[in-house]
């Protein structure tokens, strides 16, 4: 549905743009319909410019995303208004996308005048009812509300659904429960699961790797913009090749382990720029010259 191929991001920083950031190097995976793509990595590895990336809020500085088969850095005008009818995206912080001085389902009205200026104000409503509701969202009790009176989890549910009033195939949720307490992330989180049953594809990002473990079908971990491991997640999480996945992995917490009995992280000197191979079945791990990342391994096929 949506593949990334050899995409690179390079940011102009430091004074009169001297400096450069490679915010995402070489990285490619494909987003496939009904499949939660889990994007895992530590702060600044790149997740948020990748979903940025596919939302084409930014291009990238080299690699193509595709979209079937639209070039999804080449669109402008029609052509993106039509992208993104298929394709949104839900942020981390609900309260900074509605505007506290308009009652939340305003975001339901821009959708409207944009896509559906022509909708008859009797079947709007309903539509906007109907979406509200399978978000499991109670419409007689948020319809009408200010923001502030809404939680996190109200307001996160409410941008999903001004997504279904599209013709969403597409999520890309950037830590959209890092937010929330624990309570309102599982329904979130139960939220995505159900997009993914409706046929959805969904670009997870995330730096937790429980909630990824939990919810996704493929994982893919990024360390300094470029893909360490990706593939089946129950492959990474079962198998961990990456050293930086292992550590990652022995990194979480778990009920009734002490963080002095935690693993040692194994050593992680080597750089490597190279893209991932195939080192089993969908299951890509990138050169780091551990025996058990080169034993078996076939070629890259993405
Ligand atoms: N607009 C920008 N201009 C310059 N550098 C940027 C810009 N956006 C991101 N970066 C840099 O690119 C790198 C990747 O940032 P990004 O926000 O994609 O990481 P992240 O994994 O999403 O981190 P976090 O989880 O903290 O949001 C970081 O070094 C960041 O400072």
């Amino acid at each position: 549905m949506l593949r990334l191929t050899g995409v690179s991001k390079t940011y102009r920083t430091g004074a009169f743009g001297r400096g450069t950031t490679h915010a995402v190097r070489n990285v490619s995976f494909e987003l496939r319909p009904g499949e939660v793509t889990s994007l895992i990595g530590e702060s600044g590895s790149g997740k948020s410019t990748i979903g940025r990336m596919v939302l084409r809020l930014t291009r990238p500085t080299a690699g193509t995303i595709t979209f079937g088969d639209t070039d999804v850095g080449r669109l402008s005008g029609a052509g993106l208004k039509e992208y993104y009818r298929h394709v949104q995206g839900v942020f981390q912080d609900p309260f900074s996308t509605f505007n506290p001085i308009f009652r939340a389902d305003r975001v339901f009205a821009m959708i409207r005048q944009s896509y559906f200026p022509s909708a008859r104000d009797e079947e709007w409503r309903e539509r906007v009812a109907e979406v509200v509701a399978s978000v499991n969202l109670n419409p007689d009790l948020v319809l009408g509300k200010y923001p502030h009176q809404l939680s996190g989890g109200q307001l996160q549910r409410l941008l999903v659904a001004r997504a279904l009033l599209l013709d969403l195939r597409l999520l890309v949720a950037d830590e959209i429960i890092s937010m929330l307490d624990a309570s309102t992330r599982i329904d979130v989180l139960n939220l995505l699961a159900d997009l993914k049953e409706r046929g959805l594809a969904v670009l997870f990002v995330t730096h937790d790797l429980s909630l990824g473990n939990y919810l996704s079908d493929q994982t893919v971990i990024l360390r300094r913009g470029a893909v360490v491991e990706r593939g089946d997640t129950e492959k990474v999480f079962g198998d961990p090749r990456h050293p930086y996945t292992r550590t990652l992995l022995a990194s979480v917490p778990r009920l009734g382990t002490r963080w002095d009995d935690l693993p040692v992280p194994e050593a992680d000197s080597h750089e490597c720029d190279a893209p991932p191979e195939e080192v089993e079945d969908g299951h890509f791990v990138a050169c780091f010259g551990t025996d058990s990342v080169h034993h078996g391994r076939k070629s890259e096929s993405v």
